[in-house]
């Protein structure tokens, strides 16, 4: 007989990590912490500290301090344990969108003799609309490959596209719909083999699935912080420059927070030669604050116990679903997916709305998917399976 969801959670490793945050809804499931993560007790004391002790009665002060430094402090600690990035080559900034405009130009600028970038239809919108925009503020063009939703950009449908023409690829390492987890080795060497440089999108897998950037060569990379990591909605994003291009990466937004010396108010610009180069104006210290504590309770739990556990969630999930009859387009290898499935249904929208209403908390995604995300620090199996039993009645 298979296991029932109260058996699966009392055998979960990771279960007691569900009292590490504020769960104070009356939700029956909350599927969507690859949106919005939860919020950690630990951020609410430090956020209630940093506010009433630093920023009260500390003030200017607190620059000087340590806020100055936390976007690379904070950079390396998220690196160090989500990215496998030495320290030196991530900074949290910005939002996600724009950390990506900032490295396709520092991208193209790498191979300023080429004119092409390469993004796949499949990828999240905000991705498409700036490599369109950059192409066209820079003379370049886009080639835009149309992958398979579900198979999504393999090394093959790289293939045929990369050429001499190719200066960036930008890819998500996870499909924001699909779910589907591209081979990012194998894809950052098939570019680097065409002599072009990789963009690594990586909000739907930081904090969920094991990423190696430094040994895998990957060239840049940014995610958001406000999914997996739990550091709350609009939280800043971090973005990775490998050290070996980090002299020659000049980005579109040249602040005082990206210069050389931050203080001495210089006539002219001269770039950092750090990763500071990324930034550009003063930075969300308490949003940063919060982005550390949820690095750090990763960092507590494990990348692969938490690996284990969404691999776990997710295939407890799609036996649910199969069982439900639901159509399913997520890849069925684990070795294939992030932390999210997703149901193909021809009244998705309608049934979103109403799970809504029942205390399940999905999201609809245009035009007919039903994105169920799994995030292993606080999903357990009751609420899969409570949240399943609810779609499968509506879907019927
Ligand atoms: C893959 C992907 N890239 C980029 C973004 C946009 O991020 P932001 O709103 O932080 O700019 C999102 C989600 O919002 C996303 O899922
Ligand atoms: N970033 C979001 C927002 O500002 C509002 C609502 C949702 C989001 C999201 O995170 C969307 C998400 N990136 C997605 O994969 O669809």
């Amino acid at each position: 007989m298979a296991a029932s969801p109260h058996d699966l959670d009392s055998a979960d490793p990771l279960a007691s990590f569900r009292d590490r945050f504020v769960i104070d809804d009356d939700l029956v499931a909350y599927l969507d912490g690859n949106s919005l993560g939860r919020l950690p007790v630990a951020t609410l004391d430090r956020l209630t500290t940093f506010v009433r002790q630093e920023w009260g009665s500390r003030l200017i002060r607190g620059w000087s301090e340590g806020w100055v430094d936390l976007p690379v402090t904070v950079g390396d600690e998220l690196g160090r344990e989500l990215l496998g990035a030495a320290d030196g080559q991530t900074v949290i900034a910005d939002s996600t969108s724009v950390c990506i405009h900032k490295l396709l130009h520092a991208a193209a600028g790498l191979r300023a003799d080429r004119d092409e970038i390469i993004i796949d239809a499949t990828n999240f919108p905000t991705d498409r609309y700036l490599v369109e925009a950059v192409a066209e503020a820079r003379g370049m063009t886009v080639r835009r490959l149309e992958p398979d939703l579900v198979e999504n950009v393999t090394t093959e449908v790289l293939a045929g596209a990369l050429g001499e023409r190719t200066a960036v690829v930008l890819l998500s390492h996870v499909d924001y719909r699909s779910g589907t987890l591209l081979d990012l080795p194998a894809i950052t060497d098939a570019v680097h083999a065409a002599g072009a440089v990789v963009i690594w999108d990586l909000c739907h897998s930081a904090g969920v699935v094991p990423i190696e950037l430094d040994s895998a060569g990957v060239d840049f990379a940014v995610g958001c912080t406000y999914k997996y990591v739990n550091a709350g909605p609009g939280a800043p994003a971090f973005a990775y420059v490998a050290a070996r291009h980090l002299a020659q990466a000049e980005q579109p937004i040249p602040g005082w927070w990206s210069a050389a010396d931050l203080f001495a108010m210089s006539d002219t610009y001269e770039a950092s030669p750090t990763v500071r180069r990324m930034l550009s104006g003063t930075p969300p210290v308490a949003a940063i604050l919060a982005v550390q504590e949820g690095v750090r309770l990763i960092a507590e739990a494990g990348i692969g116990p938490i690996r284990d556990k969404s691999v776990a969630l997710t295939t407890y999930l799609i036996e649910q679903l199969d069982a439900a009859g639901l159509e399913i387009v997520t890849p069925r290898d684990p070795h294939r997916r992030g932390s999210h499935v997703t149901v193909r249904h021809p009244r998705a929208r309608e049934i979103a709305a109403e799970m809504l209403e029942r205390g399940v908390v999905p999201d609809f995604r245009e035009p007919d998917l039903i994105r169920l995300g799994l995030s292993p620090l606080t999903t357990s199996y009751v609420e899969v399976a409570a949240g399943v039993a609810v779609l499968a009645e509506l879907a019927r």
